[in-house]
């Protein structure tokens, strides 16, 4: 199970006017929950669209499957080499069966007669090695965004993924639905199935990441293990200076009359928020 799944070197990625992506590296291994992170514009997007093969990078860049060199085509090309994008759109047939959704386009289980009894089979063993229990015959409109997460979770077990992307997985979910999603997280990565796990909650990330790839300004900053790093540090990195996070908080509380200040809002990572005077009142 050691070693690596996934080796991407000098990947590039240039839009009219924009360079994207500049000589970034990435290793994936197999197991392993890594942490993809970056402020607004680094690059993510644009790295999980070459992994997805929907890009295609700048010549000179490398990538390596099981150490074997790869050139991705297109997305059945990286589908096939076990790489699975779920998006935060989660991309989903709303009006489609639980079932019919897991097994989306694995063309063994249609052609001239859909293959029903087959197809329910597929889902329900993908849905059992997820240890998750759905009605295979639910529409997904008609599950909560968890569980919609969960059917794409699965639809990615279904095709036998060695590495899922998941981009921005908590971002409409409850603290609860995320305990679920981390629970699953780690059962993936005791199968050793390899977590691509790209957000902004840093606390999320901290909660279930292995090592942690920051990327600034389509440039790659280094990989780090988890110990290696705290929160201070790894803003500090993503954003490349120190931010002294107890100067920003305190000194202003210090020297300013606090006119509104608001407690405990429903968002977890807020937890106070303060309105400052623009100057300090005069005594
Ligand atoms: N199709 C495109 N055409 C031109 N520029 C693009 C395109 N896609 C991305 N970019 C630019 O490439 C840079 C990296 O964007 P990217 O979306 O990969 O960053 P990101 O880290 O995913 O940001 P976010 O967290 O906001 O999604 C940005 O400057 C962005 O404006």
């Amino acid at each position: 199970m050691a070693g690596n799944f996934l080796e991407m070197a000098n990947m590039s990625k240039t839009y009219p006017g924009v360079r994207a992506l500049h000589n970034v590296s990435l290793e994936v291994r197999r197991g392993e929950v890594h942490a993809l992170v970056g402020e607004n514009g680094a690059g993510k997007s644009t790295l999980i669209k070459i992994l997805a093969g929907v890009i295609q990078p700048d010549p000179g860049g490398e990538l390596r499957i099981d150490g074997k060199p790869i050139v991705f085509h297109s997305a059945s090309d990286a589908i096939h080499q076990g790489i699975s994008v779920n998006y935060q759109d989660l991309s989903l047939f709303p009006n489609l069966s639980v079932a019919e959704n897991i097994t989306m386009g694995q063309s063994k289980l249609s052609g001239f007669r859909v293959k029903w009894s087959e197809i329910r089979k597929t889902a329900a063993s993908a849905l059992e090695r997820l240890g998750i229990s759905l009605d295979l015959h639910d529409p997904v409109e008609n599950l909560s965004i968890a569980k919609q997460q969960l059917v794409s979770i699965a639809r990615a077990i279904a095709f036998d993924a060695k590495l899922i992307i998941l981009d921005e997985p908590t971002s409409s979910l409850s603290s609860g639905e995320v305990e679920v999603l981390f629970r699953i997280i780690r059962e993936l990565k005791e199968k050793g199935i390899s977590i691509l796990f790209v957000s902004h909650k840093l606390d999320e990330l901290f909660a279930v990441s292995d090592r942690f790839t920051v990327l600034r300004d389509g440039q790659w900053v280094g990989c780090y293990e988890r110990e290696q790093l705290d929160q201070a540090k790894l803003i500090s990195l993503m954003v490349g200076r120190s931010i002294e996070y107890e100067k920003l908080v305190e000194e202003p509380f210090k020297t300013y009359e606090t006119v509104l200040e608001v407690s405990g809002l429903s968002k977890k990572e807020i937890s106070r928020i303060f309105i400052f005077r623009s100057e300090p009142e005069k005594s």
